[in-house]
């Protein structure tokens, strides 16, 4: 392995379904975005999810770790599947595979931006006068804290329990990444909690509260999570940055990830402190149309621009990045997940090799 120091070195683990499918993709555009910028890097593959199971019999394997232990950002594609379902639940891909890697990693903050790209309002499901023009959404979602990771957890004969903890401490560090980013954009955030029945959530808006008086510029809300499931479909534009903890964040950017057009439109950045993070789309394996060819790969590349961007301080590469995909939509191709009448169905090959001449 290279460990020359100006070396850029990338772990990248496409994992299961269509995360092979959709990395290739990604690892065009990355390498010619790499070349042309003159960067010297090195992308190292390893496996992980159920088939790293099936090749070394666990999903997370020594050797991939490794791999991410010598990498500055992880370039991750989506695990699981119904191969992997009957084993028991602590040796399944997304709980012994990438549970862990954001808890190693310390990766606390879940950055899943949900931006309309306009030549796709037609592939969303809402009416063009709900989705409104620009439509621009950052979920800020806790990753290695709540009900996915609070002890004790487990089963006893007819009884089966998980434990939602949050200390101040760690809803500090992601309403500080919520008010910072909100800073950058239209200083609006809304809090999402459940404080009318859970206790951890009362504390939640209660830390929210205190942080927000160091943020003056920044205008906060809360919102009960069922009445933002309903308010992001009634009018999604009144959202600027939606801050929430794990559980909440992973079914509301699903959510969101619809109002741009499809699950395969949403990228994901996981973030420690400092530069290192794990990019992956927001969205699964989809074993329902894995090995077809024809999966959305606009999400991979997406999220592989945020590992440019974040890790790498690579602005421009992830505007040109952009910019290549709006051009391609412009040109009217499309995958099947985001098809509009008019547009030409292409698929998941294809659209990487449009979006790489549209460079
Ligand atoms: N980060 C991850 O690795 C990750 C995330 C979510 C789900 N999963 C796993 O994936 C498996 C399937 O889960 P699921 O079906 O509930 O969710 P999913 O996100 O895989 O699929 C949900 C729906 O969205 C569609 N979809 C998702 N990505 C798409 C894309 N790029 N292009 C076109 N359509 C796309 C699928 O075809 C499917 O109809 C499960 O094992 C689940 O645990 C993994
Ligand atoms: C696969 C699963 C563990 C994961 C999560 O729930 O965080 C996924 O749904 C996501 O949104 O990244
Ligand atoms: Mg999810």
């Amino acid at each position: 392995m290279n460990q020359d120091k100006s070396t850029i070195r990338i772990a990248v683990l496409p994992g299961d379904g269509i995360g092979p499918e959709v990395m290739a993709e990604a690892e065009k555009i990355l390498s010619k975005i790499m070349d042309d910028d003159g960067k010297t890097y090195e992308l190292i593959h390893g496996d992980v999810g159920g088939i790293a199971i099936d090749n070394h019999g666990s999903a997370l394997p020594g050797s991939t770790l490794d791999i991410c232990r010598n990498s500055q950002a992880i370039l991750f594609g989506s695990v699981g599947g119904p191969k992997w379902e009957g084993l028991p639940p602590e040796q399944q891909p997304e709980r012994a595979a990438l549970l862990p890697l954001r808890k190693t990693f310390g990766l606390y903050a879940n950055l899943r931006p949900a931006v309309i790209f306009p030549q796709l309002q037609d592939a969303s499901p809402l009416k063009n006068e709900v989705i409104g023009t620009n439509f621009d959404l950052l979920v800020v979602r806790e990753l290695t804290g709540g009900i996915y990771f609070g002890e004790p957890k487990g089963r006893e004969n007819d009884r089966a329990f998980d434990t939602l903890v949050y200390t101040k401490d760690e809803i500090r560090r992601i309403a500080r990444v919520g008010f910072e980013t909100a800073m950058k954009r239209n200083r609006k955030l809304c809090s999402i909690d459940k404080a009318n029945v859970l206790t951890s959530m009362v504390m939640w808006r209660e830390v929210v509260n205190e942080m927000a008086g160091d943020y003056p510029d920044v205008s906060v809300s809360h919102m009960y999570v069922d009445n933002a499931a309903m308010q992001l479909v009634k009018n999604p534009g009144q959202f600027d940055v939606i801050l929430c903890g794990n559980m909440f964040g992973d079914i509301i950017s699903d959510e969101a990830s619809m109002i741009t057009g499809s699950l395969g439109m949403l990228p994901s950045a996981s973030l420690a402190d400092g530069s290192f993070g794990l990019y992956e789309p927001s969205g699964g394996s989809a074993p329902d149309i894995a090995g077809q060819g024809i999966a959305n790969p606009i999400a991979q590349i997406l999220s592989m621009g945020m590992m440019l961007k974040y890790s790498f301080g690579m602005n421009e590469a992830y505007s040109r990045i952009f910019a290549a995909i709006s051009k391609v939509l412009d040109q009217g191709f499309r995958t099947g997940d985001i098809m509009s009448k008019g547009c030409t169905r292409i698929g998941t090959a294809e659209m990487g090799d449009k979006i790489l001449a549209a460079l």
